[in-house]
């Protein structure tokens, strides 16, 4: 049995133009954390989706996680087993947080109830705390901050137990300190769940010092995939977005990339 995610001939057109053709990715680790990296519309949102299950008209893809076909799975089960978070933040609904989280639970028709509604709310208590968040549970989502409600929809989305998560763009509302913690956090539930993570990610020094796989994109090709230090490198930040940079090592002996300029 394969462990991880693989998604295999992903196409997706757009209307008349194929945006992704016969792609294969992965796998994408268990208990580890994956990034999709590459320039605006290189693809990496619409492969998220594709994985998802959620692809355009005419989408393609066979995905397969620790050995099971998701592809062929009814949409509920794969939601459950496969969670996708869109780049949207959280809808600012007129519902307190804590509301919020035990919604998300219950959407999964398809998981046995909850002990009791005590149980769910405990769960959903200690998964607001593990993103240091327990102080908002009674606030209503529609005044939150933008970063808040980012936090919220990681919650709401590690609480539904997935054995993998999809998260496109999960740290574009948060500021420096909490773009930290986040991912210490993901590092830290994906390790201990053994799932896999995989998320799309703009800023390539969180990619090289805080994830374990990666995969560059560019017009909808791989450009290159593995350990981050072996992805991004001088040559292939180059090839891909188009600049002149370094990776250095800095005074603590972590990567670092330095960018020198354009082309
Ligand atoms: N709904 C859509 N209809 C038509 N074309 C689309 C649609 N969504 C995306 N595309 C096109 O598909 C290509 C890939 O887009 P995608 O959103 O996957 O890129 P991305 O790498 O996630 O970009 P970004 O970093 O800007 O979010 C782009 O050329 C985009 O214009």
């Amino acid at each position: 049995m394969t462990e991880g995610l693989r998604a295999e001939h992903v196409s997706v057109r757009y209307g008349s133009r194929t945006v992704l053709d016969d792609l294969s990715v992965g796998p994408f680790p268990r208990g580890q954390v994956s990034a999709l990296l590459g320039p605006n519309g290189s693809g990496k949102s619409t492969l998220l989706r594709a994985i998802a299950g959620l692809g355009a008209d005419g989408g393609h893809a066979t995905v397969m996680l620790n050995g099971d076909d998701l592809s062929r799975m009814p949409p509920a089960r794969r939601t459950q087993r496969c969670l996708y978070l869109p780049q949207a933040l959280p809808a600012m609904v007129h519902l307190q947080v804590l509301e919020s989280l035990l919604a998300a639970q219950h959407a999964l028709t398809t998981l046995p109830p909850a002990r009791d509604e005590d149980d769910a709310v405990d769960a959903a208590l200690r998964m607001l705390d593990v993103f240091g968040i327990a102080n908002l549970a009674m606030q209503y989502m529609d005044e939150l901050s933008g970063g808040q409600r980012q936090l919220v929809g990681l919650a709401q989305a590690l609480g539904r137990n997935p054995d993998a998560l999809l998260l496109d763009e999960p740290l574009s509302a948060l500021d420096l300190h909490h773009q930290f913690a986040v991912m210490d956090i993901l590092r830290r539930e994906t390790a201990r769940r053994n799932i896999v993570t995989v998320m799309v990610l703009h800023d390539l020094n969180i990619a090289i010092r805080m994830t374990d796989y990666d995969v560059i994109l560019r017009d909808g090709r791989i450009i290159a995939a593995g350990a981050p230090t072996d992805v991004i490198t001088p040559a292939t930040l180059r090839t891909t977005y188009d600049i002149t940079a370094r990776v250095e090592t800095c005074s603590r002996g972590l990567p670092h990339i330095m960018v020198d300029g354009l082309g």
